[in-house]
This record gives C-alpha cells, sequence and structure tokens, in this order.
C-alpha cells in the first residue's frame, strides 16, 4: 500500500489526464489502467465555471483521487496561486509542483521549488514537488518535510525512459518518502524499470495518451508496474562481469 500524508493508494500508476484525442479514450484508458489518482493542470482547467469545457466531464471524479498540478507556473508567486486556486475549488489537498524554469528543456526550477514547497507546506498541503533527479535536493527537500518527491525519469514528453537510473536509486536509497518517477517515460519497460530501481509509484501521461492505443497502453503499462514491483520485491540477482553456467560442472568429467 502505497501511503502519502493522509492518503492511501493500491495502484501505483498515477495518470496524466491531458493530451487524449477524445474523452472516450481517456476514461477507456483510465479504466484499464487501474489507476486511482488522476492529475490535471489547474490552470488547464475550468474550476468555478460549470459552462465553460471540462477535460475531466466523462470521468467518475468520485472513484479517484484528483492531484492537481501547478503546471504553467514560472514563479513561486504563480505557483501559491495555482494551489489556492484548486483548494478553494475543493479539489485536492495534496498538489503536485511543478514550476517550469526552462522552457526549451521544460525542466524544473529547484530553487523556486524549494520555496514554493516551503510556503505550501506551512499552508498545510500535502506537498509533492516534480524535480530533476538531483540527490542532493531530494534530501534538502525532505528534511523540509514535503510528502513525497517527483524526480524526472527524462524531460516531459519525450518518452527517451530513464535518463540517469544511477541518480534515481540514489534518491530511492536515502528517501524515507514516497517517490514518484514523473514525465518521460516512453514505453512499459521503462516504467517496470522505474519500480525495479525501487520507486514508490510512476506518474505517466504521453505514453498513454499519444499511444497508438492508449487503452491497450494503458494496460500494459499497469501490468509492468506489478511487474517491476515483484521483481523489486524478489531481489535481483547481481551484475556479474564473468559468465557463470546455469548448470552445475559436477558429473559431467566423462566428456
Ligand atoms: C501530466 C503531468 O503531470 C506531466 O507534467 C507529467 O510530467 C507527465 O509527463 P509525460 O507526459 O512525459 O509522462
Amino acid at each position: 500500500m502505497l501511503e502519502i500524508g493522509d492518503l492511501k493508494f493500491n495502484s501505483r500508476l498515477f495518470l496524466g489526464t491531458g493530451k487524449f484525442s477524445d474523452e472516450k479514450i481517456q476514461a477507456a484508458a483510465i479504466e484499464a489502467s487501474g489507476t486511482e489518482v488522476l492529475t490535471f493542470a489547474v490552470r488547464r482547467m475550468n474550476l468555478f465555471d460549470k459552462d465553460l469545457p471540462n477535460p475531466l466531464a466523462n470521468i467518475d471524479l468520485r472513484k479517484y483521487t484528483t492531484f492537481p498540478n501547478t503546471a504553467g507556473a514560472k514563479t513561486v508567486e504563480e505557483t501559491v496561486r495555482i494551489a489556492e486556486i484548486a483548494r478553494h475549488a475543493g479539489v485536492c489537498d495534496m498538489i503536485k509542483v511543478e514550476i517550469i524554469g526552462d522552457d526549451k528543456t521544460l525542466l524544473p526550477d529547484p530553487i523556486a521549488t524549494y520555496e514554493a514547497c516551503q510556503i505550501l507546506l506551512d499552508k498545510g498541503y500535502t506537498v509533492c514537488p516534480y524535480i530533476s533527479n538531483d540527490v542532493v535536493l531530494a534530501k534538502r527537500l525532505e528534511r523540509l518535510g514535503v510528502h513525497a518527491i517527483m524526480p524526472l525519469a527524462s524531460p516531459i514528453g519525450t518518452g527517451r525512459g530513464i535518463n540517469n537510473p544511477l541518480n534515481l536509486r540514489y534518491i530511492v536509497e536515502q528517501s524515507s518518502i514516497p517517490v514518484i518517477v514523473d514525465a518521460g517515460i516512453g514505453s512499459p519497460k521503462d516504467a517496470c524499470y522505474a519500480m525495479e530501481l525501487g520507486a514508490d509509484a510512476v506518474l505517466l501521461n504521453t505514453a498513454v495518451s499519444n499511444a497508438k492505443d492508449p487503452v491497450k497502453m494503458a494496460e500494459a503499462m499497469k501490468l509492468s508496474i506489478d511487474a517491476g514491483v515483484l521483481g523489486y520485491d524478489a531481489g535481483r540477482i547481481p551484475v556479474r562481469y564473468s559468465a557463470q553456467a546455469s548448470s552445475p560442472a559436477e558429473g559431467l568429467e566423462f566428456l
């Protein structure tokens, strides 16, 4: 069971809700993924005006924890304002702090992220910052009191998979709060690898929403995450330099 603040989840797949070709496919993919957590950009929602289009309109939101994110924010002030909008709309007190520091790579701004987390923690939010795979920042944020950390696999929407498995492993090993690998997952093997490295969950969007068959891909992601958790728990063999025969050599002297 995954626990973040007061929230508990059986599924370890968090799904982004953007970029689906239509609402029916979105709803079917969400169902197939088995997710319990749906993330969405507060800035893209019309949280107060029911007459304006709502990208989550086709989803039975009673079945899911909605996980607002601050995508689009570039400053601490914007981030806090977006979080307050989500809170006042009654969406959820758990917030993904996403502050882009570079428009080309969409990589997060570590300093603004740290400052925004400090403010949001003081205001009583359950705070989950999106960060690069920066081991030291992850530790500093944990010490600050955040409830989970969300290091990237690779830049958002690139589908490049886990760019720096070593850093991710260092983060996982040193972290006593949940680690949710977020962004850049391209295929089921990437999601499985994240879990084999010891991550607690994966957040992904583009790999499912832009797949040729998003519903099949959502199911594949679910299965790969389950396989990764099982593999991690089972304990993988050490990687060896030298070959080692699989069958015993004893008793083969007659050859
Ligand atoms: C939906 C969301 O929160 C994105 O910002 C997230 O980072 C997903 O990235 P991918 O689209 O690369 O999976």
